[in-house]
């Protein structure tokens, strides 16, 4: 009897799902004549689902469409339509030029509901275009300008620091001098993920490595992303899912609670050492917004957890890559090394200050954000409104997808794109040194790696800065070399992943000279 019950329902299920998909079906088949070109590979009811099963990367998966049917498209994931967006100029015209109708968001309920509480909740990266997003951002924005990073200067100046001290012990390994090298990621992953809780609070987040509050900030932020799993798309692709496989909300509100736990417990502390001695608490992101007594302690914790989970695996996967590239192209070293010699002497670290006299310093960095954006598809934009973008309709709600790796492949504007060729941005880094006034258009730009439009990234001054004051140390500390072959930067770790990184690699740390240790 308990048999037949349950496959009397599986029957009523499939039918269901069926004639749901039968109905997508139609309804996509109807639209499809006024919006963009569909992408090729496209399956009744599934769309392009099969394709994503292709071992590359998503976006160049969606690069190598645009160059057969053009720099925008659309593609369907189940019900749900996609418009990708290949080109400066379409990016431009849309993004850009129609920001007002192009700059919302359309994501997992899990995500913007269960795990982040909603418009109570503070976590504007994932709110849809209008008044609560712009109040929110308007806040962090505050917090995060260049002004701002320049007052939390000395907190960065401290990460550094103990990233140098971390890196001299290593080079002294005897790995190190052996062919088997030595692995810098958990160091680096350390500095991006110390330095943004640190901007957060201050000195209280000073974790050493190995420390389980650390490790409690790296699981927490591992969790939350994955409050977007796999299995969490899929019911966004197939909506039929949540009322068949009703989903277990108590998982997304565990994760919720686990944030709460540890980041209000970081609050706490620091709302007690304010009372003890505010003068001792450093500027930081956390003392400027409570000065100005709009946020509720939720939101000044999501806003923390947001910065985390936005800018700590961007960071640090820019660094990795920086690194697999350097010892790749040992020329690229010693220049930049030269350089530094030059214009800031041996004598000590190069500071934020001395970034206008280390414009080759500037250009590597600029071409590993070219070359590997860290969130190569941005995060995906939603239409507010119907628009007509020359002679296709796209409608309201629809998800807009920027391919900021595309835009970085065009070889009329970086001939050999794939190369690593930092001087390729030599003169613009000099001419925006001229400028008095800090205006480009989207064209100018060396990258577009931060996004572009109303959802720019907030945390760009804070990411450049950080970035910056690793890469002039690493540069002016160290000469890094393979321990083989040359280091693979075609294969990423995880292709499926939304921010990307180099493989695992090795390799070997020689100290530029013998006062390093004097600069600690
Ligand atoms: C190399 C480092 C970084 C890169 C490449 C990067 C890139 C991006 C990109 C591509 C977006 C999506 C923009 C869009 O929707 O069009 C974004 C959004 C965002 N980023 Fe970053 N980011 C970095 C570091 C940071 C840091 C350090 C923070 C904060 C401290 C941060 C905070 C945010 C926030 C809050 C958003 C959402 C903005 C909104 O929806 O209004 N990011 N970032």
């Amino acid at each position: 009897m308990a048999r037949s019950s349950s496959s009397s329902s599986a029957i009523t299920a499939g039918t269901i799902f069926l004639a749901s998909a039968i109905y997508f079906y139609y309804q996509n088949k109807k639209k499809q004549s006024s919006l963009p070109p569909r992408a090729p590979g496209y399956l009744p009811v599934i769309g392009h689902l099969l394709q994503l099963m292709k071992p590359i990367p998503i976006q160049q998966l969606f690069y190598n469409w645009s160059l057969e049917i053009g720099p925008i498209y659309t593609c369907y994931f189940g019900s749900q339509r996609w418009i990708v967006l290949n080109s400066i100029e379409t990016i431009r015209d849309l993004i850009v030029d129609r920001g007002g109708v192009y700059s919302s968001r359309k994501l997992p309920d899990t995500l913007v509901h269960d795990f982040m509480q909603g418009d109570q909740g503070g976590g504007f990266a994932f709110f849809p275009y209008g008044a609560s997003w712009r109040r929110l951002r308007r806040i962090a924005h505050g917090g995060l300008i260049k002004s701002k990073v320049d007052e939390y200067q000395p907190i960065l100046d401290d990460r550094r620091t103990v990233l140098l001290s971390h890196l001299c012990h290593l080079s002294k390994e005897k790995a190190n001098y052996s062919a088997q090298g030595v692995q810098l990621s958990n160091l680096v992953e350390h500095y991006t993920m110390t330095s943004i809780l640190a901007i957060a609070f201050g000195d209280m987040c000073n974790f050493q490595p190995g420390d389980p509050a650390l490790h409690k900030a790296f699981a927490l932020t591992e969790r939350a992303a994955n409050t977007m799993s796999p299995d969490e798309q899929m019911r966004e692709f197939f909506p039929i899912l949540k009322t068949l496989w009703p989903l277990k909300r108590a998982k997304y509100i565990q994760v919720r609670n686990d944030v709460a736990e540890f980041y209000g417990g970081l609050l706490d502390q620091f709302r007690a050492n304010m009372a003890e001695n505010s003068d001792n608490v450093p500027d930081c992101f956390v003392k400027e917004v409570m000065k100005l007594n709009e946020l509720t302690d939720l939101q000044i914790m999501n806003f923390v957890a947001i910065f985390v989970g936005a800018g700590s695996d961007t960071t640090n996967s820019t660094l990795e890559w920086l690194l697999a590239y350097l010892a790749n192209h040992p020329e690229v070293q010693d220049k930049a090394f030269e350089e530094i010699k030059d214009a800031v002497g041996l004598g000590r670290l190069p500071g934020s200050q001395d970034e206008p006299m280390l414009p080759y310093v500037q250009c590597i960095i600029l071409e590993v954000l070219r070359l590997r954006p860290p969130a190569p598809i941005a995060i995906p934009h939603a239409t507010s409104k119907d628009d007509v973008y020359k002679q296709w309709l796209i409608p309201k709600d629809t998800i807009v997808v920027l391919n900021l790796f595309a835009t970085h492949q065009n070889a009329e504007r970086f001939p050999n794109p794939n190369a690593f060729q930092p001087e390729r941005h030599m003169e613009f880094v000099l001419s925006s040194q001229e400028r008095t006034v800090f205006k480009q258009t989207i064209e100018d730009r060396p990258h577009l790696s931060f996004s572009t439009g109303r959802r720019v990234c907030v945390g760009i001054h804070l990411a450049e800065r950080t970035l910056f004051m690793a890469a002039s140390m690493l540069l002016a500390s160290f000469k890094f070399e393979n321990v083989g072959s040359p280091i693979n930067v075609d294969i990423p770790r995880d292709i499926r992943a939304t921010t990307w990184s180099p493989s695992a690699y090795s390799l070997r740390l020689i100290p530029r000279h013998e006062n390093i240790e004097s600069l600690l």
